[in-house]
């Protein structure tokens, strides 16, 4: 469970998070929604200890500890993390399995297993070998995820997972993480750009609007045409889809 209160940050001297509050449960799902600049990003730096903040951050009623101990609490997907030239996918995963390796101990057969097994569920198998630097942004994106995945932290943090994806990748991706959190309750926020998808995964929506939480609730409280028209300055048009839950269509001509 993570419970963030009163979470403000500034960054160059400016405000970018005004007292945030929020709660997930285990084996919860919440999308961070927002225009560009809202501070979506920042919100997950801050959740993660990334960079400084005022207020609370607990997971399961604890702060996060030391590096090798907060890996093991919750594990990142930054949305352009930098990749190490000369890494090959294997070796760039496997870096996920870092908080179960001794110090100057090699990784044992099960940290090969997990991170076999998470290139497999995310059809990395067959570039495996290949080196991360020359691969497609796509390819990259699943890359990042795999690694964050063999982390097998009950806490997942994914900024904007599935932005370079092609359409079956991006449900490949969100089903994946919507078994996980079901079958193991791992405990999910991710940022997510499209309306859409946000509102068909996750069990609830943040709205984010100029750093601060406009609204919050589940996905049909959150994704109403008053809010999504005010807040992303956009004309929507939001019907339920096949399951109930919104969907939200662009309207031409303005
Ligand atoms: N290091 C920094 N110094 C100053 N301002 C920053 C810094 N990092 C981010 N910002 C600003 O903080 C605000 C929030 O940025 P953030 O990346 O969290 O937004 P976001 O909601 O994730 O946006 P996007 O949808 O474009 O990814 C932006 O206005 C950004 O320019």
């Amino acid at each position: 469970m993570i419970e963030v209160q009163g979470l403000s940050v500034a960054l160059g001297g400016r405000p970018v998070l005004s007292d945030v509050a929020l709660t997930v449960r285990r084996g919860e799902w919440l999308a961070v929604i927002g225009p560009n600049g809202a501070g979506k990003s920042t919100l997950l730096r801050a959740i993660m200890g990334l960079i400084p903040c005022e207020g609370s951050v607990l997971f399961d009623a604890a702060p996060l500890g030391r590096p090798r101990e907060r890996a093991r609490t919750v594990a990142f997907a930054p949305q352009t993390p930098g990749l190490p030239p000369d890494m090959t996918v294997f070796d760039y995963a496997l870096l996920g399995r870092t908080p179960y390796i001794p110090y100057l101990g090699r990784e044992s057969r099960r940290d090969r297993e997990v991170t076999a097994s998470v290139l497999d569920r995310l059809d990395l198998t067959a570039l495996a070998g290949r080196r991360v630097e020359n691969l497609s942004g796509g390819e990259r994106q699943r890359v990042v995820l795999a690694r964050a995945l063999a982390q097998e932290a009950p806490v997942l943090l994914l900024d904007e997972p599935t932005t370079a994806l092609d359409l079956g990748h991006q449900q490949q991706v969100l089903e994946l993480v919507d078994h996980l959190r079901l079958a193991d309750g791992l405990t999910v926020v991710t940022t997510l750009h499209d309306l859409s998808l946000a509102g068909q995964y996750a069990d609830r929506l943040l709205l984010l609007a100029d750093g601060r939480a406009v609204a919050s609730g589940r996905p049909s409280q959150v994704l109403t045409e008053a809010l999504v028209g005010k807040h992303f300055d956009a004309h929507v048009k939001i019907e339920p889809g096949p399951d109930g839950r919104p969907v939200v269509h662009l309207v031409r001509g303005r």
